[in-house]
């Protein structure tokens, strides 16, 4: 409840100083300690990955990023691989052909922000030559490859998936330009491995790949422009969402699926009816509640199954309680309730009235600190209602490293207010919104979420 006033809080200068910080992040003493921005891009042979991970890399020329390709990790071949290879029957486009393990070991240590020798393959030799290519730490660390996407280890590190849609036979008429001319392969060669290997190979792992896409860009003869600036515009929000989690230990962004994605569509789109906007908020609220339980304390319970047989397992922890900011956080008490039976909720009021801040409203359990505290709302927006609601909370003596606010949005000043003031609060969000405008609004938001949510 507030009529959008600013508070006390000097937001330029919190911005400043988590842009200091993450500088200070960035030097050299640092970077061992960094965690890149990692993207895969996969697709069919000659599909043109690499013309889409040069034209990301041309557009994010302020980032330090780097290109990973699978083709470095072609595994040496045994003397009868090597046989096979030569006679033009050997499948270089299996997973088993890579050095899976070797390219895992190099994806961890640029991940852990360290630098790498990565392998240099000849393919005209079909092997491994003696140098190998130094690459060092970066912001983002392009992996390319035709299964990139179909290695679940693979795909498991990855922040963004793209797969390069092209269609057949371009890309079997560059496959054959491009081994002829560059990898001492003759057009009869080319056409036998592409029938008897890379078609059914593709069939197999690459092309059913693409349903773990994040994003498929279609890639004829002209080259997709529109896509390139989608994706360079999304990479860039990605890193400063990116960038927050790696200033605040204390921020945790709830893992985005498709699901997820398409429940903030539904509570984004300004035509969601109001049965829609609380069916799809209830069920990211329930979403939030259990991310946040995860976080508490928990002691070992061993019981006997039906069976008769020990099942080793954990006791949920006791002593919590929900706090809700009157109004939006009403909406998240019934996900609390249904988790946790008969779980205490207080309430608190944050109203606002021109400069002046006021607690018209709190009701909390008498014993609250002692318990850990689910602050519950679901919009995060400049922080200051947040900060007033935790202040308020640490006031009747509850520990801040007891207390998780949860939010479905969270936007950047919010985030920077709320994380540097409270270290100890774990703010828990599923998604991380670009700005607040100038009338305290989230950009791009759900709009007034109360309103929706109660109309
Ligand atoms: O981070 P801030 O800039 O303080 O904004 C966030 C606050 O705004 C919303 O409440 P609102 O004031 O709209 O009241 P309502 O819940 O009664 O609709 C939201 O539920 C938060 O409490
Ligand atoms: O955009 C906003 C900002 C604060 N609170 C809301 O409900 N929406």
């Amino acid at each position: 409840m507030r009529d959008r006033s600013h508070g006390g809080f000097d937001e330029e200068a919190a911005v400043d100083a988590a842009e200091r910080e993450l500088r200070r992040q960035q030097s050299p003493q640092f970077r061992q300690n960094r965690h890149p921005f990692l993207i895969g891009v996969a697709g069919g042979t000659a599909s043109g990955k690499t013309t889409v991970c040069d034209r990301i890399m041309q557009r994010l020329h302020d980032q330090c990023v780097v290109m990973l390709s699978q083709d470095s990790f072609y595994r040496t071949l045994t003397p009868d691989e090597m046989a096979l290879a030569k006679a033009n029957n050997y499948n270089f486009d299996h997973p088993d052909a890579l050095d899976r393990k070797g390219m895992m070991e190099c994806l961890q240590k640029l991940k852990e922000g360290r630098s790498v020798e990565v392998p240099v393959y000849d393919f005209a030799l079909h092997a491994r030559v003696e140098e190998t290519q130094r690459m060092d730490p970066a912001d983002v660390v392009i992996v390319e490859g035709i299964l990139v996407l179909a290695m679940e280890e693979v795909r498991d590190q990855l922040n963004m998936k793209i797969y390069v849609d092209t269609d057949d036979d371009v890309r079997l008429a560059r496959r054959i330009q491009r081994d002829v001319a560059s990898r001492g392969r003759d057009v009869a060669s080319v056409i036998e491995q592409y029938t008897k290997f890379v078609k059914p190979a593709f069939d197999t792992f690459i092309g059913p790949s693409r349903r773990h896409a994040d994003i498929i860009v279609p890639w004829q003869s002209s080259e997709n422009v529109v896509a390139i600036d989608l994706i360079t515009e999304h990479i860039r929000l990605k890193l400063r969402q990116h960038d927050l989690i790696r200033i605040y230990s204390n921020l945790e962004v709830m893992p985005s699926n498709f699901q997820m994605r398409g429940m903030h569509t539904i509570l984004r789109d300004r035509e969601t009816s109001p049965n829609d906007f609380v069916f799809y908020a209830d069920r990211i609220n329930r979403l939030l509640v259990e991310a946040g339980l995860g976080h508490l304390p928990f002691r070992e319970k061993t019981v006997m199954t039906p069976t008769g047989h020990k099942y080793t397992g954990v006791e949920f922890a006791r002593g919590l309680c929900g706090v809700s900011v009157i109004r939006s956080g009403e909406a998240m008490e019934a996900a609390l309730r249904e988790c946790c039976q008969g779980i205490k909720i207080g309430k608190i009021l944050v109203h606002r009235h021109g400069k002046a801040e006021d607690i018209v409203y709190e009701k909390l359990p008498a014993d609250i600190s002692r318990r850990y505290v689910l602050l519950l709302d679901p919009v995060l927006g400049t922080g200051n209602t947040a900060c007033k609601a935790i202040q308020v909370l640490l006031d009747k003596g509850v520990q801040e490293n007891k207390i998780l606010f949860l939010c479905i949005i969270a936007a950047p000043p919010g985030i920077h207010r709320v994380c540097q003031t409270y270290p100890g609060v774990k703010v828990i969000t599923s998604e991380i919104d670009t700005a607040v405008d100038e009338n305290w609004c989230v950009v791009p938001g759900v709009g007034e979420f109360g309103d929706r949510y109660y109309c």
